[in-house]
C-alpha cells in the first residue's frame, strides 16, 4: 500500500472526493487512515485527512504526501466512515463532516515536539538522539535519520509522546518549571564561591541542595521572595536550569467533588434500568426512550448504567444540553466517577477542549459528559450513549453538516452494538412517536422520588388582570406568592421566555394572535408593509387597527426583556434580592457558576432568568416558580411552539419543591385556554401528545411528514426571489405528486446584515431521489455560491424555521 486517498481542506463539489498521493519511503508503513497530512494541492500545501490506503490508482504520476502531520491516528475508522454518511446524509462536504469531529486545534497544522515519557528505558539511537533531554524538536527527529516507523512503534507503546505545539493562548499550557542543574555536591561547591550579600542566591541554592525536585518558578519566586533575575543569574552560572511542564487545564481542578455512593434503586427504577442491563449484558444495539417525569430519577439510572458499562471495561457518552451542562450536572458525574470523566462545554477554550480530546483519545477517562459535539468522543470501546432532554433543539447543529446528536448517536451505537438511550420528560414527538410504534423501546418513571408530587400549577389569566385594573405585568397572585415566600425565608425561580420574539401581534384585552389559516403558525408583523405575513406560505393579511376576535384596540407586539422584569420586581420588592441570569449576565467565564453558587447558599431570593434556568436546576428550598408569560414562546412562527411551550413549562414547572418542602407555579398567560399550556399545567404529556399529532397529520408536519427548508440569501432581493422561485418550480416539477413545496417565501428574519433571505419548504413522505435534486441545484449555482453574494442553505432536519 503506497498510495494515500485524501480529503483535502478545500470545500468544493470537484474537490468532494479522496486524492490520490504516493506514500514516500520514510513514511511507508507509518501513515494510516485516520492521519491528517500535507499535501500539494495546485500552487498550494494544504491540510488533508487520509482516508484511506491502496495500491491501484487512474493516474500515472502522483504527487508525494509532503509531511504527516500525525504518527497516530486522529479519527478511528469508524469515525471516518460516520463521516462519509454524515456528508451524504447533510449533503455537506466531506471536508466539513471531518473537520466537526475533531476539536479546533486540529484543524490546522502545529509545530511538533517529541517527549520521551517518565520510567520508560528507549532504544540506543533514541537515548542518543533525547542526550539527557526529556524533550526534543520534531526537526532534530526528522533529521537524525531514524525511521518514522520506530518512532511510531515508542508511540504506540507510550514510552514516546507527540506534542503538537500551540502558538496561541488556545495551546497546551505549561508552566516554567526550575531545577537543579549540578549535582548536590557541585552546589555545595558553588556556595563557597558566593559573595557575601548574595543571600537569595544562597537560599535557593541551598534549597535545591536539600530538596532537588522541580520548583513551578511562580512559586519559587514567592515562597523566597526572589525575583525572577536572581533565578536567572544561577541559570547563567549554569547551576540552576528552566524547562516547561505541561499542565492540563482542567477547569474542575481547584474543585473537590464529594464522592457519591450509587442510590438504592426505587421500585420504578429497577424496572426502568433493567432492560438497560439486560441489553448492555448481551452487547447488542438498541434504542431506548426513557420518559420520566422532572424529579423520577433517570440521572441515577444514568449513572448506574454507567456504572455498568464502565464494570465491563467500556466506555460511555452522555449528551446533555449546552444549557444544562451546569456545575450541578458536572458535580454529579465527577462526584460518582471522579477522574474517569472527561467534560466537554463551550465554555472550554479551545486549549481545553483539546486536552479534555486527548485524555478521551488516549483512553484515561472511560465517560464523556458534554454538549452536542461530544458526540464524536473518539472512544473506541462505546459501550451506551446516552441523550438527557432528548427533546432539546441545541442537539441539532445549525450549521454546515447540519447534523443532529441524536442520529449520530443511532449510527454509532449500531456500529457499535451498544443501546442509545434518549431520556426526556417531554419527549420530542418525533421519538415520543417512534417509541409508541414499538421501534424504540419505551421505558417509563411516572413518579417523583420520596413520592414527592409534582407542583400545583395555577394559571393566572392575565386579560382579567388587565380588566381588572392591573397593568403590571406581575399579576396579584404572583406578588402575594413571592412576599409569601420572601417572609419564610424559602426561594423563587421566576422564569421569563428570551427576549420574546416581537413580530407578533397579540390583544391584550383578549389574548387572540392571529394566525395563519394554511399553516397553523403564528403570522409575522412587517412594520414596513403594515401587514401580516406567513413566513411558511406567503399568505398575508394588512394589520389590523383592532382585534378581530373583540374589537378592543388593544391589539400590539409583544416581549419584555429579564432587564426590564428585574427593574420591576425591585419596585415591587425592594427588600428582595434578586439573581438575574440571561445572556448578558452570563457571558464571562465561570459567571453561570458564580451566580447558581449564590442562589444555592441562599444569598439570594429569587432566581431571574431565561431558558438557561429551566434545565437541570436541583434546588431544595424552592417552593415557588413563575412563568412570567406563557405566551411569547407560544408565539413564535413554528409549527413546534406549542411543542417547545409544553416542555418549557413542564422542565420549569419541574424545578420546584423536588425535595420535602412542597412547591407551586404560577404560570401568567393571555390564552390559558390553548392546550399545550393547559396540559401542562396538568402534566398530561400523553392528552398532549394525542392533540397535538392530529394537528401534525392535519397540517402535514413531522412526525407524519419529513420537512427540507432550502433558505436562499443575497444582497439582492430580487436575485433571492429569482432564485428561490426556480428552486421552487424544479422541485415541484420533480417530485411525487404527495409532496408539497411551498415557496418562495420571505423568511421570518427577511433580512439579516443585509442580506436578503428566502425559503422553500418541501413536506413530504418518500422521495429517495431529493437529496440528488438539492445537489444538481447545489452545483448549478457552484460559481455563484463561491463568490460568497449567493448563499443556499439546505436542511434536511429544520429546527430553525426562520
Ligand atoms: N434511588 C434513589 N434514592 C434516593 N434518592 C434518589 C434516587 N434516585 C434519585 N434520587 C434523588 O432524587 C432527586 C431527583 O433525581 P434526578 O435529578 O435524577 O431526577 P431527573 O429525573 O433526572 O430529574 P430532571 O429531569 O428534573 O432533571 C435527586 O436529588 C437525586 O439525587
Ligand atoms: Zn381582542
Ligand atoms: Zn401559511
Amino acid at each position: 500500500m503506497n498510495i494515500a486517498r485524501v480529503i483535502v481542506d478545500v470545500p468544493s463539489f470537484q474537490t468532494n472526493r479522496p486524492f490520490d498521493y504516493r506514500i514516500p519511503d520514510r513514511y511507508e508503513g507509518v501513515i494510516q487512515p485516520g492521519m491528517r497530512v500535507i499535501v500539494p494541492f495546485g500552487p498550494r500545501k494544504i491540510l488533508g485527512y487520509v482516508v484511506g490506503l491502496t495500491d491501484e490508482t487512474d493516474l500515472n504520476r502522483l504527487k508525494p504526501v509532503e509531511e504527516l502531520l500525525d504518527l497516530q491516528p486522529v479519527l478511528t475508522t469508524e469515525l471516518l466512515g460516520l463521516g462519509d454518511w454524515m456528508a451524504e446524509q447533510t449533503l455537506s462536504f466531506r471536508i466539513s463532516a471531518l473537520q466537526v469531529m475533531l476539536p479546533q486545534v486540529l484543524k490546522a497544522k502545529y509545530k511538533k515536539e517529541v517527549w520521551r515519557n517518565e520510567g520508560e528505558d528507549l532504544p540506543e539511537q533514541f537515548e542518543r538522539l533525547f542526550a539527557g533531554r526529556d524533550g526534543i524538536d520534531f526537526t532534530e527527529f526528522e533529521r537524525s535519520g531514524i525511521s518514522y516507523h520506530q518512532l511510531q512503534k515508542l508511540v504506540q507503546d507510550g514510552s514516546i509522546e507527540i506534542e503538537y505545539i500551540v502558538k496561541s493562548k488556545e495551546s497546551k499550557k505549561t508552566t516554567p518549571m526550575i531545577q537543579p542543574a549540578k549535582s548536590p555536591i557541585e552546589l555545595e561547591e558553588a556556595l563557597v564561591d558566593l559573595t557575601k550579600s548574595a543571600h537569595k542566591q544562597r537560599d535557593l541554592i541551598e534549597h535545591f541542595i536539600s530538596e532537588p525536585e522541580p520548583v513551578p518558578k511562580k512559586l519559587l519566586v514567592e515562597s523566597f521572595q526572589t525575583t525572577a533575575s536572581t533565578i536567572k543569574t544561577l541559570m547563567d552560572k549554569g547551576l540552576l536550569e528552566q524547562f516547561n511542564q505541561e499542565i492540563y487545564r482542567d477547569p474542575y481542578k481547584n474543585r473537590s467533588f464529594e464522592r457519591t455512593e450509587a442510590f438504592e434503586l426505587t421500585e420504578e427504577q429497577e424496572e426502568a434500568i433493567a432492560p438497560i442491563l439486560d441489553v448492555l449484558e448481551k452487547k447488542q444495539h438498541e434504542v431506548m426512550l426513557l420518559h420520566g417525569v422532572t424529579g423520577s430519577g433517570k440521572t441515577e439510572v444514568y449513572l448506574q448504567s454507567i456504572q455498568q458499562v464502565i464494570d465491563q471495561g467500556m466506555e460511555a457518552i452522555m449528551l446533555v444540553p449546552e444549557i444544562a451542562l451546569t456545575p450541578m450536572m458536572v458535580e454529579r458525574f465527577k462526584g460518582r466517577f471522579g477522574s474517569r470523566v472527561a467534560v466537554l462545554h463551550s465554555a472550554l477554550s479551545a486549549g481545553e477542549k483539546y486536552d479534555e480530546w486527548r485524555r478521551i483519545q488516549r483512553g484515561e477517562v472511560q465517560v464523556v459528559v458534554g454538549a452536542r459535539s461530544a458526540i464524536f468522543a473518539p472512544f473506541t470501546k462505546l459501550g451506551i450513549i446516552i441523550i438527557d432532554e432528548e427533546h432539546e433543539t441545541s442537539y441539532k447543529q445549525e450549521e454546515n453538516p447540519r447534523y443532529h446528536a441524536r442520529d449520530v448517536a443511532v449510527y454509532r451505537g449500531e456500529q457499535h452494538h451498544c443501546p442509545v438511550i434518549l431520556g426526556s420528560a417531554t419527549p420530542s414527538l418525533e421519538t415520543f412517536a417512534r417509541a409508541k410504534k414499538g421501534n424504540y423501546r419505551m421505558l417509563s418513571l411516572t413518579k417523583r422520588m420520596n413520592e414527592a408530587s409534582m407542583p400545583e400549577v395555577e394559571l393566572i389569566d392575565m386579560r382579567e388582570e388587565l380588566h381588572a385594573g392591573n397593568r403590571s405585568m406581575f399579576s396579584r397572585v404572583l406578588k402575594e406568592k413571592i412576599e409569601d415566600r420572601l417572609a419564610k425565608k424559602e426561594q423563587v425561580v421566576l422564569f421569563l421566555n428570551r427576549r420574546g420574539y416581537s413580530t407578533f401581534v397579540m390583544c391584550r384585552d383578549c389574548g387572540f394572535v392571529i394566525e395563519c389559516p394554511h399553516c397553523d403558525i403564528t403570522m409575522t408583523y412587517h412594520r414596513k408593509q403594515e401587514s401580516l405575513k406567513c413566513h411558511y406560505c406567503s399568505h398575508e393579511v394588512s394589520m389590523p387597527s383592532e382585534c378581530p376576535e373583540c374589537e378592543s384596540d388593544s391589539i400590539r407586539y409583544f416581549g419584555t426583556g429579564t432587564q426590564k422584569v428585574e427593574e420591576v420586581l425591585q419596585q415591587l420588592l425592594p427588600e428582595a434580592r434578586v439573581v438575574r441570569m440571561d445572556v448578558d449576565t452570563t457571558r464571562r467565564k465561570g459567571a453561570h457558576e458564580k451566580l447558581l453558587g449564590e442562589f444555592g447558599r441562599g444569598e439570594a431570593d429569587i432566581l431571574l432568568g431565561t431558558q438557561m434556568i429551566a434545565k437541570g436546576l436541583d434546588f431544595q428550598n424552592v417552593t415557588l416558580v413563575g412563568v412570567m408569560t406563557a405566551d411569547s414562546l407560544l408565539n413564535i412562527p413554528d409549527f413546534r411552539s406549542a411543542e417547545k411551550t409544553f416542555q418549557l413549562l413542564t422542565q420549569v414547572s419541574g424545578r420546584a419543591g423536588r425535595h420535602t418542602k412542597p412547591g407551586e407555579v404560577i404560570v401568567q398567560t393571555y390564552t390559558p385556554e390553548h392546550y399545550s399550556i393547559e396540559l401542562a399545567s396538568t402534566y398530561d404529556y400523553h392528552q398532549f401528545f394525542n392533540q397535538e399529532m392530529q394537528l401534525r397529520k392535519a397540517f402535514r408536519y413531522p412526525p407524519y411528514y419529513f420537512i427540507t427548508l432550502v433558505t436562499v440569501s443575497h444582497p439582492n432581493q430580487l436575485k433571492v426571489q429569482e432564485v428561490t422561485q426556480k428552486i421552487v418550480a424544479f422541485m415541484r416539477s420533480k417530485l411525487s405528486e404527495e409532496s408539497v413545496t411551498l415557496g418562495p417565501t420571505p423568511s421570518a428574519l427577511t433580512r439579516i446584515k443585509n442580506r436578503y433571505r428566502y425559503q422553500c419548504m418541501i413536506k413530504y413522505k418518500h422521495e429517495p431521489e431529493q437529496r440528488k435534486l438539492l445537489k444538481r441545484i447545489l452545483q448549478y449555482y457552484e460559481d455563484e455560491l463561491k463568490q460568497d453574494q449567493l448563499q443556499i442553505s439546505i436542511d434536511f432536519q429544520p429546527y430553525q424555521l426562520m
